[in-house]
């Protein structure tokens, strides 16, 4: 694999720093290096700094790299998605028109829409049918700049057929260039065929599937809705823990259409993440700092059900680490566009566009465990990298709703531009 240096950035969003995630003012800290080069080798960075440093210490090797001029623009690590549902089958476009129409999202769920009805098109699909729709979902992933990406199951509400995405997953973390980080989300709703039984199906969940999926290492996580009419906290807790005793790492949909202690039980079962927010509590919020709990947040599923947006501001002053995330998913939220999620992180949300930043690239990745290799630019790291067709960081936040990305490359190859 021949070599690449990139020389010449105006400017060069390294994110070097703690390796961890950031918190207040640490969340504002980007590390840029103006006129910056980065020279990826075997697939990770091996030098980083300006271009004259580089000039210095590599000048010589010119000969034997590909160049590449990026003057007048902006160089940042690829960005991380933390939360997706990205392997389902079918699509839901007659529910975007009845929510308009003055549905609810619950109401169409309990009607057996939704969820439910994603998980009838889940089932129907094979293996390798939903392999195809979701590399078209990943392709586009990395034409918005995303080089990481986390999935959760959750269509199939079956043992097989949550085996089915998870193994779909497997196989597309293998060959696409994306890395795809896999999440169990059998908790994700309780299946129609279990209407009034719910604790046989969170017997079956916690007995069948989760031993099934740990002992084929199919997941890293572990995530479950908990909302008012799905699982209830108690539920969740049941849900969380026996993952936990699998080696399976707590995730939390919580507080989402309802206030409903979602917050304090991502604090209590020492969850890495919790998702949604838009109804936290503050006790719930002052927990999650106090705990360490990262708040991954989903501007654009709260536009699309025209909902006011999580208190990412309030979340981010009272000491919470922030990521944010598409929640690419077919009903709540169709997109797989980082830059708008951005964007409406700053507009709906108040963060500023170097906080909303960290939260795409940093603090996402410790969302995923993956900040060892992913979400800066430093030495050692996987060289994942994405030069825009903006001069700087704020030009990308503020020209909103358009892409930007010129060029991606995943472990050191160009994939897009
Ligand atoms: N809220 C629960 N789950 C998904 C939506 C799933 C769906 O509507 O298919 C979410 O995170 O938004
Ligand atoms: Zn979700």
């Amino acid at each position: 694999m021949t070599p690449v240096w990139i020389k010449n950035a105006a400017q060069l969003v390294t994110l070097a720093g703690e390796n961890g995630p950031r918190r207040k003012e640490g969340m504002s800290e980007l590390s840029i290096i103006e006129d910056g080069s980065v020279l990826m080798e075997n697939g990770e960075i091996l030098a980083i700094g300006s271009t004259s440093q580089l000039e210095a210490l590599y000048g010589e090797r010119s000969h034997e790299v590909d160049v590449i001029d990026a003057s007048g623009r902006l160089v940042t690590p690829g960005l991380v998605d933390p939360h997706t549902h990205v392997a389902y089958g079918g699509s839901r476009e007659r529910e975007f028109e009845m929510r308009l129409e003055g549905s609810t999202y619950m109401e169409i769920m309990n009607a057996g829409g939704g969820i439910h009805a994603t998980t009838r098109m889940t089932r129907e699909a094979t293996e390798d049918e939903l392999v195809a729709q979701t590399t078209r979902r990943l392709d586009s992933f990395l034409a918005h700049g995303v080089t990481t990406v986390e999935g959760k199951s959750g269509y199939g509400l079956d043992l097989e057929t949550e085996l089915k995405q998870l193994r779909a997953m497997k196989r597309l973390n293998e060959s696409h260039p994306i890395d795809l980080v896999p999440t169990f989300m059998g908790g994700h709703a309780v299946p129609q065929e279990y209407k009034g039984r719910e604790e046989q199906y969170i017997d079956l969940l916690v007995n069948d599937m989760l031993p099934k999926v740990a002992e084929e290492g199919l997941a890293v996580f572990n995530d479950v809705f908990c909302e008012v009419g799905v699982f209830t906290p108690e539920q969740s807790e049941r849900i969380l823990e026996a993952g936990k005793k699998l080696g399976l790492i707590p995730k939390i949909h919580a507080d989402e259409i309802e206030s409903y202690g979602g917050a304090e039980l991502a604090a209590k079962v020492g969850a890495i993440s919790a998702e949604h927010l838009l109804k936290a509590s503050d006790e719930g919020m002052r927990l999650m700092a106090e705990a360490g709990v990262i708040a991954c947040l989903l501007p654009a599923t709260a536009l699309y059900l025209r909902e006011d947006a999580a208190k990412g501001r309030a979340m981010i002053d009272a000491g919470v680490a922030v990521a944010i995330s598409t929640d690419c998913n077919p009903g709540s939220s169709p997109t797989t566009s980082m830059p708008l999620v951005m964007n409406l992180a700053c507009i709906s949300m108040r963060l500023t566009p170097a906080e909303a930043l960290v939260a795409a690239t940093m603090n996402a990745a410790c969302a995923i465990g993956m900040e060892a290799k992913v979400g800066s630019l430093e030495v050692g790291k996987q060289a994942d990298v994405v030069m825009w067709k903006v001069s700087n960081y704020q030009e990308l936040q503020y020209l909103f709703g358009v892409n930007h990305v010129g060029s991606v490359w995943k472990k050191g190859v160009q994939v897009v531009g």
